[in-house]
């Protein structure tokens, strides 16, 4: 048999992941004055202001160790998930992650390889989407009935004024960057009865997005530096970040149905397989975690991002056509 976590102390398990999560330190680090191993980090703050957010992931909440298509997940998924919806959330003001602390609660019968594997997969994730100057600084390990994993992300504005949610004004264009809705329909499929065997490389493709997004990091400091006059990513679906973001602005977000229908095209094999419009994932489903964001017309948009919709004076709220939205999108609560 693997050992398990209750076969070894909290700082034998200590020893095994900090330096693989320490994959993620540099030498040159400006930041981290203080790293792991003391009772806290110590960071320095060369813009004298720091961006800070924190994320949760609760088994059978947010993944399930088993799916009902088969699907076993990794602890490798898992690790990149909690970076990844983190570090998404500094983007999304327009900065740069700088340290990470992550918080571990672990049943006594979790594999050590699967704990391992968890560092492995919170390191790649911050090397592979571009976080190159984010180290993880700390962390907490403790048991409970359930597997929970809390990441807490640090962030520099680099100089740059915050990209909030309150600064969209009528006249602005709606731009996305990244993707929506894919990270939904990998949800429906590990929630399928199809098996990642009997899967094309699309569908397998989708399943990747859900349980390892890709934030388009960088995107958000590259919006800030064009002017964007409102940012928020899309963790919980279209319509209701969007409605996030106009009700803080005080205006009408209007899609552009012809957009929307190219965003639903990739997905159209998908929802044909599983019986789903695939309008109910662009439009609903969450955690892809691409960036809206509005620009005052004629800017020079980033790269990254194509426009979806316009601003209007108001009411507050979110149209498509100019008429009300019928699929809303995710809330922990309210289900
Ligand atoms: N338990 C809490 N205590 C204080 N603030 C919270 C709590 N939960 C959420 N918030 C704040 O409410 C806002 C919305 O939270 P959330 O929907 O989780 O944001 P996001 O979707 O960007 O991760 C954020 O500013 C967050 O910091
Ligand atoms: C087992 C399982 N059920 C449902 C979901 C879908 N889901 C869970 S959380 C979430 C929304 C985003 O997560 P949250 O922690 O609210 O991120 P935040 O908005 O705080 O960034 C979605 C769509 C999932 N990933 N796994
Ligand atoms: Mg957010």
């Amino acid at each position: 048999m693997s050992p398990t976590v209750a076969d070894l102390s909290e700082s034998a398990l200590l020893d095994i992941i900090l330096p693989r999560l320490l994959a993620t330190a540099s030498e040159e680090s400006d930041v981290v004055l203080v790293g792991p191993g003391d009772d806290a980090a110590v960071l320095s703050v060369p813009d004298s202001r720091l961006v800070i957010s924190i994320d949760t992931q609760v088994q059978d909440m947010d993944f399930r160790l088993q799916w009902p298509n088969g699907y076993r997940t990794t602890g490798f998924n898992v690790g990149w998930k909690a970076a990844a919806q983190n570090l998404s959330d500094i983007n999304a003001m327009g900065g740069r992650g700088t340290s990470m602390v992550v918080s571990l609660t672990l049943p006594g019968n979790t594999k050590v390889s699967w704990v391992e594997d968890l560092a492995d997969g919170l390191a790649a994730a911050i090397r592979e989407l571009g976080a190159n100057d984010c180290q993880v600084v700390g962390g907490d390990l403790g048991a409970g009935r359930e597997i929970v994993v809390t990441a807490a992300v640090t962030g520099s504005l680099e100089g740059r004024e915050p990209v909030l949610r309150t600064g969209a004004r009528p006249g602005d264009i709606v731009a996305l960057a990244g993707t929506v809705g894919r990270a939904a329909a990998g949800l429906a499929i590990l929630e399928s009865s199809r098996s990642m065997e009997s899967l094309g490389a699309d569908a397998v493709e989708l399943v990747t997005n859900q349980l390892q997004p890709w934030p388009p990091l960088g995107a958000g400091p590259a919006a800030a530096t064009a002017g964007a006059t409102a940012m928020l990513d899309i963790s919980d679906g279209l319509i209701r970040d969007a409605q996030r973001l106009a009700a803080a602005s005080g205006v009408t977000v209007d899609f552009d149905p012809e957009a929307l229908a190219k965003l639903k095209n990739p997905l159209e094999s998908t929802g044909k397989l599983l019986g789903i419009d695939p309008m109910n994932w662009v439009l609903g489903g969450g955690e892809d975690h691409g960036l809206l964001a509005t620009f005052s017309q004629g800017v020079d948009l980033p790269e990254q991002f194509v426009v979806i919709g316009v601003v209007g004076a108001g009411p507050a709220g979110v149209t498509i056509d100019s008429q009300p939205p019928t699929i809303f999108g995710w809330d922990h609560f309210a289900g």
